[in-house]
């Protein structure tokens, strides 16, 4: 949140009368009944304008369901009806709503759920959280972490504006990431999702800018080829705009310029800003090589290069590009430039690809590598296919009857931008004020369904996973896979949406015989992140799971207490060298530095691209994950 973002200070008010008069738990029978759908929940951050449309919205969609007649399933009767076969008890989609490890469990507990997880409370970042996070750290001449913003200098302009953020104190990742940035040092910074990231890489860029007082000045008549200092890549539109608003904000009063450039959009508007100067430039890749092969762009001045969500970056759906950007089109070599790559996932198969463009790196990870944060509270639904429209309407019922609708958003992924359209459509035939997000609407659609949802006028998104990384949305209190993705990293940054900033969030998650192949993933992320896992989840996990299973190949979880760790350890031990790492960041690092080709080289061999850089999507294919490229699927721009 910024000062920007400010919320009518009357909705804390509004929140807790409307939290003391809750609902109480309302039966599946009586769930559709009208009055329940007609609780007018003023939604966040409104005008009253939008409060009225919402209103009314709301009205006229509690007519339509009650006549949609009152189907809601509740806890079914029969459990044990499974249709699986020999040992499994593998509960049917019919009668086992709700079908987690406790008898009986009421699916519809989710009211409870809201309560406790204080959705209504808009509290500031909550770092107690973060407390006894596990980091390590490997690499020679590690910098140490501060715990203060005062303890680092960033120039009074920038700390001013932390202040204005009301940044009171640095993240984990912050507290270790911006004093190794603020080196010089090459960075792999692995963090969970929501812990801050952004400002993580912006504060070292924006500072490293001021320090070398190397802003553009205003044109007096325009430039037309625009030579950025910095340059951050994000997969989608989306993100990029957000963080280009994140960055202006930490910029603001500075004199460093942050232009944003993305596809979908008029490039003329976009060229024009440009022309204006610029210092930090976002964007998303397609856009960006255009521009560069326009002669619009020239990125031989590029000191700083930061990728964020850089595993999906690195994998089949970017990675020739970004090696295009980023080994053939002028930009200073690993070395000469900073670069620093950012995600929440790093599985080790990219972990070896990203090698290529980083000099010395240290490899940072805060949190389990990959992980779930333990601020999201995991449930896992055994749904079959056919069924899961009811089971969805019947939570979102539960949400109403709780008045936790229109207040509390509710993002729901699905796979496919088809699916996405057919979902909410039938969202909306149903009374559910909803709307969707997915690449094949324009991008005027996309950023009106972004604003809806955020405002809360649609307090429900149904979305590909092209709303899967990085956008950090207020409120969204419960993330829901209605289809399961096929890699458990892609789980991890979709449920990321929720339980963000030290934030409590819900992710319920419909697993159907399709989702099989994704059990033992899902497993051990909800086993590793303290979460409740249904019996039949684990029996699925030890009947059918496999060591590389969810969708990526290396074993995540193999040989390293928090899941993953840096893979130039590997390549020592094989080549009988050690990487010096710590834990908890008391580095023991020795004083001499190495150099980083030493030990980047013997697996480097094997995955660098060719000389010319025209790395195959063959061989991409056989280290990334394989995404389903058919106009169907999404999850980049
Ligand atoms: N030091 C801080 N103090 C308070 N709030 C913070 C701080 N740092 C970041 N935030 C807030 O935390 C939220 C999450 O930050 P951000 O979007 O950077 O997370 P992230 O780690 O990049 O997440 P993701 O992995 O989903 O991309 C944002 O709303 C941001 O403003």
């Amino acid at each position: 949140m910024s000062w920007v973002d400010d919320e009518p200070q009357t909705e804390s008010t509004q929140r807790r009368t409307t939290r003391s008069s809750l609902p109480t738990y309302v039966p599946p029978n009586l769930r559709n009944s009208v009055t329940g759908r007609n609780v007018f929940v003023k939604p966040f951050g409104f005008t009253t304008d939008s409060s009225d449309r919402f209103n009314r919205a709301v009205s006229s969609r509690g007519r339509g369901r009650g006549r949609d007649g009152g189907r809601g399933r509740g806890r079914g009767g029969g459990r044990g009806r499974g249709r699986g076969q020999g040992k499994f008890w593998v509960p049917s989609g019919e009668a086992n709503y709700g079908s987690n490890t406790k008898e009986n469990t009421d699916p519809f507990d989710i009211v409870e759920k809201f309560d406790e997880l204080e959705v209504f409370e808009d509290t500031l970042i909550n770092f107690d959280a973060y407390e006894d996070i596990p980091v390590e750290t490997s690499g020679f001449d590690i910098p140490p972490p501060v715990s203060s913003f005062a303890e680092i200098d960033l120039g009074k302009a920038l700390s001013d504006n932390i202040g204005r953020c009301r940044y009171v104190k640095p993240t984990p990742i912050q507290k270790y990431a911006i004093p190794i940035a603020l080196a010089g040092r090459d960075l792999m910074a692995c963090a969970q999702t929501g812990s801050g990231k952004t400002a993580a890489f912006c504060f070292p860029i924006i500072s490293g800018i001021l320090r070398d007082n190397t802003m553009t000045p205003v044109p007096k008549w325009g430039v037309k080829v625009a030579c950025p200092r910095a340059l951050i890549l994000s997969p989608t539109r989306e993100l990029s705009c957000q963080i280009h608003e994140e960055a202006k904000k930490f910029a603001y009063q500075t004199g460093v310029k942050v232009v944003v450039v993305y596809g979908g959009s008029s490039i003329d508007q976009q060229l024009r800003c440009l022309e204006q100067g610029v210092d930090i430039l976002v964007a998303t890749p397609g856009r960006l090589v255009d521009m560069i092969e326009r002669a619009r762009v020239s990125l031989q001045k590029v000191k700083y290069l930061a990728l964020d969500e850089a595993d999906r970056m690195l994998d089949m759906g970017f990675e020739r590009q970004i090696r295009k950007i980023v080994e053939q089109m002028e930009m200073p070599p690993p070395g000469a430039r900073q670069t620093m790559l950012f995600s929440a996932t790093f599985p080790t198969d990219i972990q070896k690809l990203a090698s290529d463009f980083l000099s010395n790196y240290i490899f940072l990870t805060v949190g389990r590598v990959g992980s779930s944060t333990d601020l999201i509270d995991q449930r896992v639904e055994f749904v079959s296919d056919m069924d899961k429209r009811n089971y969805l309407k019947s939570l979102l019922n539960a949400q109403w009857a709780n008045g936790t609708h229109g207040k509390a958003l509710t993002l729901v992924f699905v796979e496919t931008k088809k699916g996405a359209d057919a979902l909410e459509q039938w969202l909306y035939k149903n009374g559910f004020s909803s709307t969707a997000i997915h690449g094949d609407k324009i991008q005027m659609e996309r950023e009106r369904a972004l604003r809806s949802f955020k405002t809360g006028v649609t307090p429900i998104l149904v979305a590909t996973d092209v709303a899967a990384r990085g956008l950090d949305i207020p409120h969204v209190a419960h993330v829901i896979n209605f289809d399961l993705p096929k890699n458990i990293d892609d789980y991890v940054h979709r449920i990321g949406r929720t339980g963000r900033a030290g934030k409590s969030g819900l992710a319920t998650a419909f697993f159907s015989d399709k989702n099989i192949p994704l059990a033992k993933a899902l497993f051990k992320l909800m086993q590793e992140a303290n979460q409740e896992v249904p019996p039949w989840l684990t029996q699925f996990a030890e009947y059918y799971g496999s060591d590389d299973d969810g969708g990526r190949q290396g074993n995540r979880y193999g040989g390293n207490k928090f899941g993953s760790h840096d893979i130039r350890n590997d390549a020592r031990v094989m080549s009988g060298n050690y990487c010096y790492s710590s834990q908890y960041g008391d580095s023991v690092a020795p004083a001499n530095s190495y150099v980083a080709n030493t030990y980047v080289a013997p697996y480097c061999a094997d995955y660098a691209a060719p000389a010319s850089s025209n790395f195959s999507a063959a061989s991409s294919q056989s280290y990334g994950r394989v995404h389903d490229e058919s106009d169907f699927t999404d999850g980049w721009d």
